[in-house]
């Protein structure tokens, strides 16, 4: 396929509601046909089975994941435009504090099979700035906002095919640091497969 370059739709309003709420959802953010060519590019990569409790506050985990730098997609074309698209994307409100300094350096794929319990409540972590970008590649979940570490639901978002999540990190509009807690859900039907984008850098 020729790579698109540009999202489906203009991320402003998501971008607000994420500054603001902590956590905002957008549908219909990646056409299919670059999710199959990303989907395509990944049959190339080994996965790694997550641990299945993670961190002090266990953290229960079933799915498997490959983490990339963002220097590694020079040899992965569908996946290097849809990080540049997103961060293009992102570039054009540079009004919300941060959002003009997040260099999205670590790509996570991650993968649920069908019957996962996929991640119960947690923040991400706090080296991570500004902006938690995630698309869905395949697949569909809930992925939650959460009051508690128990889980208990503040708000439910469609993760399906082609949408994006957004997540406050360390900084975003100024807020020293507000992570919201949250969880993803085991897939619907078939697998689902995510792509994060997370700046490590300040
Ligand atoms: O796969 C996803 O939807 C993201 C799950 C998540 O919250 C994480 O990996 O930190
Ligand atoms: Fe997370």
């Amino acid at each position: 396929m020729t790579v698109p370059a540009a999202l489906a739709r203009d991320l402003g309003p998501a971008l607000h509601r994420a500054a603001a709420d902590g956590a905002a959802h957008e549908p219909g953010v990646v056409p299919a046909p670059w999710r199959e060519a990303v989907l395509a590019e990944l049959e190339a990569e080994r996965y790694v089975e997550l641990p299945a409790v993670e961190g002090p506050h266990r953290v229960r985990q079933q799915g498997e994941h490959v983490v990339l730098h963002a220097d590694d997609l020079a040899t992965r074309p569908a996946m290097r435009a849809l990080h540049r698209a997103v961060v293009d994307a992102v570039h054009r409100h540079p009004g919300i504090d941060g959002l003009a300094r997040w260099h999205p350096d670590e790509v996570t794929i991650q993968r649920y099979a069908p019957g996962s319990a996929g991640i119960s409540a947690h923040r991400d972590g706090r080296r991570h700035a500004y902006l938690v970008a995630i698309l869905t590649l395949e697949g569909s979940a809930r992925l939650r906002r959460c009051a508690d570490r128990e889980g208990t639901t503040v708000e439910a978002f469609d993760a399906d095919a082609g949408s994006l999540v957004l997540l406050r990190g360390r900084g975003l509009g100024g807020i020293p640091d507000d992570r919201p807690l949250h969880a993803v859900d085991g897939p619907r039907d078939g697998r689902r497969t995510s792509f994060t984008l997370r700046a490590t850098a300040p």
